[in-house]
C-alpha cells in the first residue's frame, strides 16, 4: 500500500492553446481535473494496479468538485473535511510543449485539522505496515497555518512503524524534514539549488544527504534523474519529446520510485522507470495522466548502458529506451 499526502490539493485547470500571447485574449480548451502532486501520484498508481490511497484535505465548492472527480475517477482516498476552501491551480500549456502555471496560495489548515490529518494518515500507515509493503509519499507546497516541521513530524510517524518515506517539496519545508530520514527526497534542479544556496547541483544533493536524507533524486526536466544515494550515483535520460505537457512529470517519477520502494528495486531499475514513466506522462496533456504504450515502449525498447558499477550485483543492463548510467563510484 502507498500512501500519499497532499496538504495543499487543487482543482487542477488545464488551458490548451496554440501559443500563450500576453495582452490578448484566448479560447482554450479546458480541462478540470483533481490535483496536487501526490493525488498526481496516486492517480498515477492506480491506472498502475497498484494499492493506494491518496489523504487529502477538502473544503468549499472545489474541494467538493475535487472530491467528485476522484469519485468518478475510481482514486481510493481518504478526505479530511476543512473550513477553508480548497484552491485551484492554472496551468497553460502552448502547443510547443511550454506549460505556465498559476498556483494559488490555498486554504488556512487549523491546529486541530491539522491533528486531524495526522491521526488519518497514522492509521492508514498502521495498517497497510502490516500486511503489505508500505511506501509513504509526502508531496506539494504547504497550505497556510502549518509550520515548516509538519513533513518531518508525518517522517517520523511514519519511520516509527518502518515505512520509507518520499519527500516532494522544495524550500524551508524540505530542509526542515531532512533530520527525520526520509526515504528520498525530490527536488527538481531549481529547488535544490533554492533550498541550499549552492550552485553545483551535486554539491547540493550532498549536501541534503549529509543533513539526513537517505537518497536525494533530482529532475532536470529533458536531462532527466540524478540519484545520488549512499551506493553511487546514477543518471536516467528520458527519450526527447516535442510537445506534450511536462506538468506533473514530476509526480510521475515519484509514483515510480514509490512502487521502486515497495518492491525492493534497484536503483538502476527504479531509475529507469521513473524517467520513462515520467516521459510517458509528458506525453499526455494532463498531470497524473501518462500514456501505457509508450510507457512500455521506453522501459522495454533500447538496450541502456551502465558506464560502472559499484558492486557485482548492479550489472543489470537494463532493456530500455532510456540510458541509466552509474556516473560515480560511491565514497568509501
Ligand atoms: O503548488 P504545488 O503544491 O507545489 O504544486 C501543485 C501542482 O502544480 O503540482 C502538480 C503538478 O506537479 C499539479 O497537479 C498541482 O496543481
Amino acid at each position: 500500500m502507498i500512501v500519499t499526502v497532499t496538504l495543499n490539493p487543487a482543482l487542477d485547470i488545464t488551458y490548451t492553446v496554440p501559443a500563450l500571447k500576453a495582452g490578448t485574449t484566448h479560447r482554450p480548451r479546458v480541462h478540470a481535473q483533481a490535483g496536487g502532486k501526490g493525488v498526481n501520484v496516486a492517480r498515477t498508481l492506480h491506472a498502475l494496479g497498484r494499492d493506494t490511497v491518496a489523504v487529502l484535505p477538502l473544503g468549499g465548492f472545489d474541494g467538493e468538485a475535487v472530491r467528485a472527480e476522484l469519485e468518478t475517477a475510481g482514486v481510493p482516498h481518504h478526505a479530511i473535511p476543512i473550513a477553508g476552501a480548497t484552491r485551484r491551480t492554472v496551468t497553460v500549456v502552448e502547443e510547443s510543449g511550454l506549460a505556465t502555471g498559476f498556483n494559488e496560495a490555498g486554504p488556512e489548515i487549523g491546529a486541530e485539522e491539522w491533528a486531524e490529518i495526522c491521526a488519518a494518515v497514522a492509521s492508514l500507515l498502521e495498517t497497510a505496515a502490516l500486511d503489505t509493503a508500505a511506501v509513504l509519499v509526502l508531496s506539494g507546497k504547504l497550505p497556510r497555518g502549518l509550520a515548516d516541521d509538519v513533513y518531518s513530524e508525518l517522517i517520523t510517524v511514519a519511520e516509527s512503524l518502518g515505512v520509507p518515506t518520499i519527500l516532494d517539496t522544495e524550500g524551508a519545508p524540505l530542509l526542515a524534514a531532512l533530520a527525520a530520514g526520509p526515504a528520498i527526497v525530490k527536488p527538481n534542479a531549481h529547488e535544490l539549488l533554492d533550498a541550499t544556496g549552492l550552485t553545483d547541483p551535486r554539491a547540493a544533493a550532498s549536501e541534503l544527504l549529509g543533513r539526513g536524507a537517505r537518497a536525494v533524486v533530482s529532475s532536470n526536466g529533458p536531462d532527466g534523474l540524478t540519484a545520488l544515494t549512499a551506493e553511487g550515483t546514477w543518471t536516467a535520460r528520458p527519450p526527447r519529446i516535442d510537445g506534450g505537457n511536462p506538468t506533473g512529470a514530476g509526480d510521475a517519477s515519484v509514483a515510480a520510485l514509490a512502487m521502486g520502494l515497495a518492491d525492493g528495486s534497484r536503483w538502476p531499475e527504479m531509475l529507469t522507470d521513473a524517467a520513462a514513466l515520467s516521459a510517458a506522462t509528458v506525453l499526455t496533456d494532463r498531470a497524473g495522466i501518462f500514456d501505457a504504450d509508450a510507457y512500455r515502449r521506453f522501459r522495454s525498447g533500447i538496450r541502456s548502458e551502465i558506464s560502472a558499477q559499484t558492486s557485482p550485483e548492479i550489472s543489470a543492463e537494463t532493456s530500455s529506451g532510456i540510458s541509466s548510467e552509474i556516473s560515480a563510484r560511491p565514497e568509501s
